[in-house]
Formats: structure tokens, sequence, C-alpha cells
């Protein structure tokens, strides 16, 4: 273990989002990512400095001050000593443009809001929660002039978030806490959108200068931090967060296979859900090892993943086929029956050679679907569903995947490769576990 708390290098440190934290400010948010805590107030005034005045837009700008003892040994006030340091500058300056790059200025009218960050307690990447912590703290605030009706809709384009990446001890690590910030060989603050796009990118090397291949790295985690920050984010809004994106849930589907997404998809069409697949989250190449020894163990490593990568729901099926006259084989072996890159053509061939003299009678076998349902906050659950047939002496039809075509399933005494698609997506054991998950994942929606 290399981290100095014994997190995982892609892991946050615990995020904790509390609204309505004071009392006075119309959007008052703690944030706590581990042991660092930041205040973010949102204040509406309602006029705009000289440059806007009849403009019609509006504008936001923020402040971002550390309290004396927020750190190990006192700090003078800024106030006291009577002149903000480069670094506030630079900090509340950038706090004040990520937060204007997600708004409709316009969509606020003539009013000023005003974020101010006061660091409660310093634990590194005070910044970063700043500006995470703000965002609530401003969607707060563009709400109460919402539900005030001074405002027609809630102006904001996207979720805006920002972590710290770096190297340290040669490792890439996310969400660096003081100790590692201080013996970091890079540093790096990176603020997104929920759309995967970049806000702003700070980074820096100590010493050690980096190359491009690790600032690619170090973008992919800043923005695998990203993506589950701003379900963080998503979560504490609650149902804001439906007023502004629509009440669909995001879904993933967890699974690198095409005719999966797309029976899958077909099959959840009457929930309030909004489908993605691996490529549309970005994780388009991503291949993961499924080293589990049950369909059920199988799919929840992939769902497991995904969920971890994305901060969304994610959904993911692993199945089979077992034969009966083998032994139940290939089972959960069932994509690397003939080989570790062996294709469905191959796969076929060997399972009609073992199978060459086994008897109509004997030829008994069934699918397997595991579906494991995995919630960003970690809930999990997996159902099964299977589907009875027997394995034909040759391959029939060109519908489906995978052994469609030597799959005769008994309700219609005829392959899945001859069947239209809405058929076998009604019997299939796909179907029959996505049935059984229904019910359960409709429970948990609420
Ligand atoms: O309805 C089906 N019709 C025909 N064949 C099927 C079916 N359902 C599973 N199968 C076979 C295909 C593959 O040889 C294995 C699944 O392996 P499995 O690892 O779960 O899927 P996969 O690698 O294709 O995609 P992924 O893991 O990304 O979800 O069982
Ligand atoms: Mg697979």
């Amino acid at each position: 273990m290399n981290r100095i708390d014994g997190r995982r290098n892609d892991q946050l440190r615990d995020v904790k989002i509390t609204r309505n934290y004071t009392k006075y400010a119309e959007g008052s948010v703690l944030i706590e990512m581990g042991e660092t805590k930041v205040l973010c107030n949102a204040s509406i005034e309602d006029r705009v400095p000289p440059f806007l005045k009849n403009s019609g837009s509006g504008w936001i700008t923020a402040e971002y001050s550390m309290l004396p003892r927020s750190t190990h040994s006192r700090k003078v006030r800024e106030s006291s000593r009577g002149k903000i340091d480069g670094r506030t500058q630079e900090i509340q300056r950038l706090i004040g443009r990520t937060l204007r790059s997600v708004i409709d200025l316009k969509g606020i009218g003539e009013r000023t809001i005003w974020i101010d960050c006061d660091v409660i307690q310093a634990d590194g990447g005070t910044r970063t929660a700043s500006i995470t912590g703000s965002f609530v703290a401003m969607i707060d605030a563009l709400n109460k002039l919402y539900t005030d009706k001074k405002i027609k809709k809630i102006p904001v384009k996207s979720f805006v978030s920002a972590i710290s990446v770096g190297i340290y001890n040669g490792d890439n690590i996310l969400d660096l806490c003081y100790e590692e910030d201080s013996q970091a060989q890079v540093d790096m603050n990176i603020v997104m959108t929920d759309k995967d796009e970049f806000v702003e990118v700070q980074g820096t090397a100590e010493g050690f200068p980096f190359k491009k291949h690790q600032l690619n790295e170090l973008l992919e985690l800043g923005e695998i931090g990203n993506r589950m920050l701003i379900q963080e984010q998503k979560n504490a809004l609650g149902d804001i967060t439906k007023l502004i994106l629509g009440d669909k849930t995001d879904v993933v589907i967890a699974t690198s296979n095409a005719h999966k997404l797309e029976e899958i998809g077909k099959i959840l069409k009457g929930f309030k859900v909004k489908i993605h697949s691996m490529k549309s989250v970005g994780l388009g190449g991503l291949e993961i090892e499924e080293n589990g020894t049950t369909f059920e163990e199988n799919a929840l490593i992939k769902a497991r993943e995904v969920a971890r990568r994305t901060g969304k729901i994610s959904i993911a099926d692993d199945s089979g086929l077992m034969v009966d006259a083998i032994g139940g084989k290939p089972g959960i072996y069932s994509a690397r029956f003939a080989g570790e890159n062996a294709n469905d053509n191959d796969n076929n061939e060997k399972l009609l050679k073992m199978m060459a003299n086994v008897n109509m009678s004997e030829r008994t076998a069934r699918f397997v679907s595991a579906i494991a349902v995995v919630f960003p906050n970690g809930e999990e659950f997996t159902v099964r569903g299977t589907c009875e047939g027997k394995i034909g002496f040759e391959r029939k039809g060109t519908n489906g995947f995978g052994y469609d075509p030597l799959f005769i399933v008994n309700r219609y005494d005829k392959a899945f490769g001859e069947l239209p698609s809405d058929v076998k997506n009604s019997i299939s054991h796909r179907a029959n576990a996505l049935e059984k998950m229904k019910e359960e994942f409709g429970k948990r929606l609420k």
C-alpha cells in the first residue's frame, strides 16, 4: 500500500456535502473531503458591477479565505494584515471563472451571486473542494430565486466539480491529502463538467518534470474523480437535480457486447432511466478481467468497476451456456470456450465437435444470465434467469449472437438464431433475469 491513509490510488476521500449549513445565506454548503472542510455560502444581491449595468446580464464572483486555525499553525487573517496574497487572488478568481462557465448569466437578470468560501480545516485540496461545494451552494441560491418566481428556470448548463491529482512515489494518485500534496512530484487541479469537458487544468511539476503520457493519465484520473464528485452533487441536490436535468436516472450498461446492450436497453424501456453505453461514458476500450467463479461474481465484478469509474448506477450481465452432456460446460467460460481470443464461430465449432456423438435426447442445455446492479453508494444485488433448450446438430439462422444458431429453445422448437429479436427478448435467460431485476430495481429507484 503506497498511500498514507491506505486508499487506492484512484480513490477519493470520504465526501460529504451538507446543504443549509448556516441559516442566512441563500445557499449554504459545508463540503468535507476527508479532513478538509470548507464552508461555501452563496448570497444574492439585486445589482451588478458597473460594467454590467443595463446589460440584462448578471454576475458571479467569489471570495476565498482560510480561517486562522484551519492550518497546523495559526495563519494571520488577511484582513488583519490588510492585503490578500497572490494564492488567495488566484483561487478566488478560479472559483468565479469556473461557476461563470456553466451558467447563463442572462438567465439570472441583473443580480450578483457572491460566493464565499471559508476553509475551516485544511488537509489538502481546499480550492477544489471550494469549487465542488460552491456549485451546490450556487444552485441552492438559484433555486431560491426560482421558487420565489424571480427567474423562470435555473439557468445552469452543466454541473461542475474539481479534484486534485498528482504523482506521488511514482504513482498517479487521486485527491491528495496535505501530506501527499507536500511530497508530490506533480500536483494538478482539474475542473470538469458533467459532460466530461475541462474548465481548467492547473498542473505543476516539483523537481520532476512530467511527460505527455503522464499528463494524459492524470487527466483520466481527474475525470474519474470528477464524475464521482458530480454524482455526489446530484445526490445532495436530490429533487433540484431532477429540476435541472429531468427526472431520468442515469444507468450504464456495463458490457462490451453490442447485442447485450441492445437487448438490455429494449427490456428496460418502461423505466424512467437514461441508458448509457460504455462508449458514451468514455469507457469504450475498457477491458475488465472476469476472474470470478460464478456468473453472479463475474457480473458483479463488471458492474462494480463501471459504477466506481462513472459514479452512475451500473448493470452488468454475465451469461453462458450450460450443456448437460458435457458436465455443464462451457458455463462461465462460454466466451473463451475455444481459447482466450475465440470468436463466436470458434466456440460454436468446438461445441459441435464435442457433441458430435451425443443423441438428440441427451442434448439438453440451458442459457444462464446473472444480472448485477450496483449503485454509486455501494448497494448492489444480483438476479438469475435461465432458458431451457437443446443443442442442435448444425447452425440455424443468423439472428442474435454467440451460441444462438445452436440453441434450440424448447418453447418454439427453433434455434434462437431463427427467431426474431422480440421473440427471443420475451423468453430468453436475459429477459427472465431482467424481469426479476425490475421489481428490485423499481423499489430502490425510489
Ligand atoms: O443470448 C445469448 N445468445 C447466445 N449466446 C449467448 C447469449 N448470452 C450469452 N451467450 C454466450 C455468448 C458468450 O460466449 C457468453 C457470454 O460471455 P460474457 O462474458 O457474459 O459476455 P461478453 O464477453 O460477450 O460481454 P461482456 O462480458 O462485456 O458483457 O455466453
Ligand atoms: Mg465477457
